[in-house]
């Protein structure tokens, strides 16, 4: 078997008397995609800044790859500079114009390159972002709720962009949503964050792109929405008769 990409034994964190995570565990094969649920606060974006590196002060066993990178539901783009020098900002050497625009390529803003930040659409500025984030070629990519500010149509495009740029680069991806929906388009797995650990998970071996009205799919969304403590309001009501 091969070694995971990213491997977590008993991790720990409390913020003052809080405990946020606990005794939590995942495992993340290379290139898989697993998405991450759970309730607002129940730790989802603490446990992906730990594994992004950005928070250290942790108890436990953390392994992941040295290249990662990660994309957040802001794209955080540094508006005095232009689109392309954020793509590349950061990295190691002279800033490179053509690798910038090639990463921007394949994201759909090659044309882009020279424009200022603030004359991007949101879901335009998100697409910068993971652009920056696939510069670095991560073994691991970490997004963090990246498509919840986009409207439905602009979130359905950005959906099927990640999909063929994570088979393009075939890296490990944790994608952290509060959409069951998005969650099963996407991912080979899904697990559900509760109490600071993994409460459940789900293979979702389905073929891409997935049918929301497949019977598993829609079984599976019942069953996470079920340990969510959400009632499936697009199920069909029981129309059995009474005896
Ligand atoms: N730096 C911090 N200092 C104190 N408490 C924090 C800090 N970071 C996170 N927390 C607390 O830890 C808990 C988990 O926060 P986290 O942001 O990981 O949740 P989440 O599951 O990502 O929530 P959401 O889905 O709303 O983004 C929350 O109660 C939050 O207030």
């Amino acid at each position: 078997m091969t070694e995971p990409s990213v491997r977590v034994r008993g991790l720990n964190r409390e913020f003052g008397d809080r405990r946020v995570l606990t005794d939590l565990d995942i495992d993340i094969q290379p290139g898989e995609f697993v998405a991450l649920l759970g309730h607002s606060g129940c730790g989802k974006s603490t446990l992906l800044r730990i594994l992004a590196g950005i928070d250290a002060e942790i108890e436990g066993v953390v392994e992941v790859p040295q290249r990662r990178a990660v994309a957040f539901q802001s794209p955080r783009l540094m508006p005095w500079k232009r689109v392309w020098r954020n793509v590349v900002l950061g990295l190691p050497g002279r800033p490179d114009r053509d690798l910038a625009i090639r990463y921007l390529d394949e994201v759909g803003l090659g044309g882009h390159g020279g424009v200022w930040p603030k004359t991007l659409s949101g879901g335009e500025a998100q697409r910068v972002s993971l652009a920056r984030a696939l510069v670095r070629e991560p073994e691991l990519l970490l997004l963090d709720e990246p498509f919840g500010a986009l409207d439905a149509l602009t979130r359905a495009k950005a959906q099927r962009l990640v999909i063929d740029l994570w088979r393009q680069h075939g890296c490990a991806v944790l994608f952290v949503t509060h959409d069951v929906e998005e969650s099963l388009l996407l991912a080979d797995r899904v697990l559900v964050m509760d109490e600071g650990r993994i409460a459940h998970e789900v293979t979702v071996d389905l073929p891409r792109p997935r049918d929301v009205g497949d019977p598993t799919f829609v079984a599976l969304r019942g069953r996470l929405l079920g340990w969510l403590g959400v009632r499936d309001a697009s199920a069909r009501p029981d129309t059995t008769p009474a005896s």
